[in-house]
């Protein structure tokens, strides 16, 4: 066997799979699970029932028999038939519901197992994960629920092969060889063809994922306005259709495929069903059989032929829903992106230091260096700034810090405890950050600061304070809805959806004031991160934010990232970071008076300021 990237899945993780399928189906819907078995038996033997029934009732009125016992034996038929046309009926709502709540349980692990296992940033900006993520999602969603209606389908067509099979063993049983070898070409062909299917779904993941990205880019009010200006809607349009247009490719060749093998397998079934009832009917011609077995003949050869190919239809399903939940479970098993030791060392409060020692790191194996050996020491109620040029690292440094990545070498130690030998969780439970491109959730204007802090979401008088010092809470307080106004064109709740007051946007300034709220809504972290916190901002509401930040940081560790140099001289110490490594540092006077980079930096902005650019 074969997984869904054309590689072999062997037996014993096509077995895991079942079992894992099994197990979800157990425990979302036990019950549910049972009544599909159950009706599986009864819509098995249902249809040879009808048949079998059938032949009787056309013997009984040819052969004469009483009234009594005739109307008895065609109210049974009848019943039969009418369980015939019901149960599939049962059967599908039955599977829709078993679907609908395996699906949640699927569901929630596999976004469990993504949360747990990709605590870092490594993971989630590796597109081969989003591609697996995507039909893990798939088969998630569906796959086990597929997966057990498909086996059920096999035992349930399995029981009416069974069934009419017997029935054509006792009237001609060299049709029953002739109907079951036609039926192994099927068989076969159905399972090379779901194997392709699930080979170009993995192929066609990532232009999919293309697709749905610049269909996005087309209709986001994030990108619209760039789009509108440059006049890009066209070149995007034509992207997106190139990529579905290569997707349409794959599918079309598939279908073709498809079609042609569809095609020969139905005429090789015509010819065996055409040769059974010239056979049936010069048989009956000559008091060789009845004329009730020769319904039941033509039947049993219809039955037989439907019900293997139903069985085979099934199988190739079912296959293939093994080969999507390979997926799912690559995605639940994944290695963690940021190994825990499975006894993490507590993160204690930060009473010393924290020291990068010798680090190195790159994004890739193959990438370049960002930091070559970095060493740093931020001391316990120190005001840290980090400045250097664009792509110097400094926002490298600030996801070390997090351990949103590990260093490639070297170490990250928090009052001497190695990051790597904690749990990240406990250690940004310590960290309060706001981030050069901060987040505007597409919630309420309090629950966007509320999430800074969950234990505090729906904490009014906390959430107002936190807005009140990052200097937001006026302009939240005059949105339509006050902190209830939606911060978003896109969601709106389910009621009041017509109220075009209910979301709006805040200016980019308001914006970044509302992430410090988000941040300051933490209690007292042991660190505190900014990193370009207030480059939004107009000069007066900058002065104005580092006023109050200087504030919030005093007497507690922070790292403050700016490249405007004026916002930063106040800082204990002043870090200058370039090629990787630390080319100055000191404070502010002591840097001036180096005359280094930052002395020329700052000089190129306070002359910028005073309006000339040169000496
Ligand atoms: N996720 C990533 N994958 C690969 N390379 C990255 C990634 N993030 C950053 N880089 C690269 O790492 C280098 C340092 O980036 P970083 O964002 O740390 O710089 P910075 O000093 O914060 O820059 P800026 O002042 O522009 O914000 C850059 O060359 C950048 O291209």
């Amino acid at each position: 066997m074969r997984d869904a990237t054309g590689d072999r899945l062997g037996f014993r993780v096509a077995w895991g799979h079942l079992r894992t399928a099994l197990g979800l189906g157990f425990r979302a819907a036990p019950t549910h699970l049972g009544g599909l078995v159950l009706l599986a038996i009864a819509a098995g033997s249902a249809p040879v029932l009808t048949a079998w029934f059938t032949g009787l009732v056309l013997d009984a009125v040819i052969g004469d028999t009483p009234v009594a016992p005739l109307v008895a034996l065609s109210v049974t038929t009848a019943v039969v038939g009418i369980a015939t046309v019901l149960l599939p009926r049962l059967s599908q709502y039955l599977e829709a519901e078993f679907a609908r709540r395996v699906q949640v349980i699927a569901l929630d692990r596999l976004f469990l197992a993504v949360n747990e296992r990709m605590r870092g940033l490594s993971g989630v900006e590796d597109p081969r994960f989003h591609d697996r993520l995507r039909l893990a999602q798939q088969g998630g969603s569906a796959g086990p629920s597929d997966l057990v209606n498909n086996a059920i389908g096999v035992a349930r067509s399995g029981l009416t092969t069974a069934g009419f099979v017997t029935a054509l063993l006792v009237i001609n049983h060299w049709l029953v060889v002739a109907v079951v070898v036609a039926a192994i070409p099927a068989l076969r062909m159905e399972i090379v063809l779901s194997r392709l299917r699930a080979a170009a779904m993995w192929r066609i993941g990532h232009a999919g994922r293309r697709q749905y990205f610049y269909a996005n880019l087309l209709t986001s009010p994030r990108e619209a306005k760039e789009i509108r200006l440059f006049g890009l809607g066209a070149f995007f349009r034509d992207r997106m259709l190139t990529e579905l247009r290569a997707a349409n490719a794959e599918n079309r060749t598939l279908d073709r495929r498809n079609l042609r093998v569809q095609a020969v397998l139905s005429v090789l079934g015509a010819v065996v069903a055409g040769g059974g009832l010239i056979w049936a009917v010069l048989a009956a011609r000559s008091g060789q059989i009845s004329v009730g077995e020769v319904t039941v003949f033509v039947a049993a050869v219809a039955g037989v032929q439907g019900a293997l190919s139903g069985s085979v239809g099934h199988l190739a399903a079912a296959y293939h829903a093994l080969l999507v939940l390979d997926h799912y479970h690559a995605v639940t098993t994944v290695e963690p992106d940021l190994p825990v030791p499975p006894a993490p060392a507590r993160v204690p409060a930060l009473a010393d230091s924290i020291e990068f020692r010798d680090v190195w790191f790159r994004y890739g194996p193959d990438g370049p260096w960002v930091l070559r050996g970095l060493n740093l020491t931020i001391s316990a109620g120190r005001a840290v700034a980090l400045v250097g040029l664009n792509g110097a690292g400094k926002s490298t440094v600030v996801k070390l810090l997090c351990r949103l990545y590990d260093p490639t070498r070297g170490e990250v130690r928090w009052n001497g405890v190695d990051l790597r030998d904690t749990d990240p969780v406990e250690l940004r439970e310590r960290v309060g950050a706001v981030f050069q491109d901060y987040i505007e959730y597409e919630l309420s204007a309090a629950e966007n600061i509320g999430v800074g802090n969950l234990a505090r979401l729906r904490d009014r008088d906390a959430i107002e304070t936190a807005a009140r010092r990052a200097g937001v809470h006026d302009a939240l307080v005059a949105l339509p809805k006050g902190y209830d106004t939606m911060l978003t064109r896109m969601f709106l709740p389910g009621i009041d959806t017509e109220d075009p007051d209910i979301g709006m946007l805040l200016s980019g300034g308001q914006g970044q004031r509302l992430a410090l709220a988000r941040a300051m809504l933490r209690d007292d972290p042991d660190l505190l991160i900014l990193d370009e916190p207030s480059s939004g901002l107009d000069a007066e509401a900058e002065a104005e934010i580092h006023a109050r930040l200087r504030a919030h940081r005093a007497g507690r560790t922070s790292l403050l990232i700016s490249h405007r140099l004026n916002t930063v001289r106040d800082a204990d110490e002043i870090v200058v970071l370039a090629d990787g490594v630390i080319a100055e540092r000191g404070d502010h006077e002591s840097l001036i008076a180096a005359n280094g980079i930052y002395a020329r930096l700052f000089g190129l902005q306070a002359r910028g300021y005073a309006g000339t650019t040169s000496p």
